[in-house]
């Protein structure tokens, strides 16, 4: 078969490496859940999660439709898997949710846009396990905590909403083709379905951390007035020099929360 060549403005680096994609598959939690994937490329994952369970691929690239409806054409006839053209963060806007039950979002993500599709499946109540290649940069910062150099919005954000979350193992660059000029990392987050997040929630926080080095009461003036700060850190105990990356996950939602009824 002629050889595809990737497309850079869709993110693509295909996973050749066979014993990365074996470890992938290892990795799938034990449950009767559905599998979603986003992005299946040329297939290679696809090939290796279909043999375990059925699922939905959702991929925007039109050449690549192509070469998947022939090669997974007994899949697809078999209904073992449903393959759909579209942008998915697209899907996500129109119908809310990936797939109508349980399900588990396992893919190598495009790096372009690796954290919007994470927080969109945060906010998927569908969505149970999220087992995904990103750079390790992005892995790091989904899994901080706090006082951790890489804590911010997406940490917290990740804290509140899972029961668990990790660096499942890091992937090099010459597992892909092309290679890119980053480490990769499969991150897995497991979500607690009885928590959903406040719309709003994210928006406090990059507010927050607008200036990571300054003090959080000064980044703060931007949402709220000083003397409700005061209230609020008094209420809750908060050393007025505290910095943004010095405050726990719990204690944000409890702000967040009084900054909201101040605001009613
Ligand atoms: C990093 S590649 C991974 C390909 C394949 N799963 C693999 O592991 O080799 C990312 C894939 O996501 C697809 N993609 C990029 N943007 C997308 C979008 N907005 N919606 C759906 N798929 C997208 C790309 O075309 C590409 O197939």
């Amino acid at each position: 078969m002629k050889k595809v060549k990737a497309k850079k403005q869709y993110g693509q680096n295909f996973l050749k490496d066979t014993t990365v994609l074996d470890k992938i598959i290892q990795s799938m939690p034990n449950n009767n859940n559905y599998v979603v994937e986003i992005g299946p490329g040329l297939g290679d994952l696809t090939k290796n999660l279909v043999k375990y369970k059925d699922m939905t691929a959702y991929e925007v690239d039109t050449d690549l439709i192509g070469i998947l409806e022939s090669k997974f054409a007994i899949e697809i006839e078999e209904g073992k898997l449903k393959l759909i053209h579209t942008d998915v963060l697209e899907a996500w806007d129109k119908q809310k949710t990936l797939h109508d039950g349980k399900y588990d979002l396992i893919a190598n993500l495009p790096y372009y846009i690796a954290t919007n599709i994470i927080l969109k499946a945060f906010e998927d109540s569908y969505c149970e396990n999220i087992i995904v290649m990103v750079q390790k940069e992005v892995a790091e910062k989904f899994t901080a905590h706090v006082n951790d150099k890489e804590y911010s919005s997406l940490g917290i954000i990740t804290e509140l909403i899972s029961v668990n979350s990790k660096i499942l193992f890091d992937v090099p660059p010459e597992s892909f083709d092309p290679v890119p000029k980053v480490t990769s990392s499969i991150l897995y987050i497991k979500k607690d379905m009885s928590k959903n997040l406040d719309k709003d929630f994210n928006k406090f926080l990059k507010a927050c951390f607008v200036q990571p080095r300054k003090k959080l009461s000064k980044n703060l003036t931007s949402v709220i007035d000083k003397n409700t700060i005061s209230k609020i850190y008094e209420e809750l105990n908060i050393n007025d020099n505290v910095r943004p990356h010095e405050v726990s996950s719990s204690l944000y939602s409890q702000m967040h929360t009084r900054v909201k009824d101040g605001r009613n």
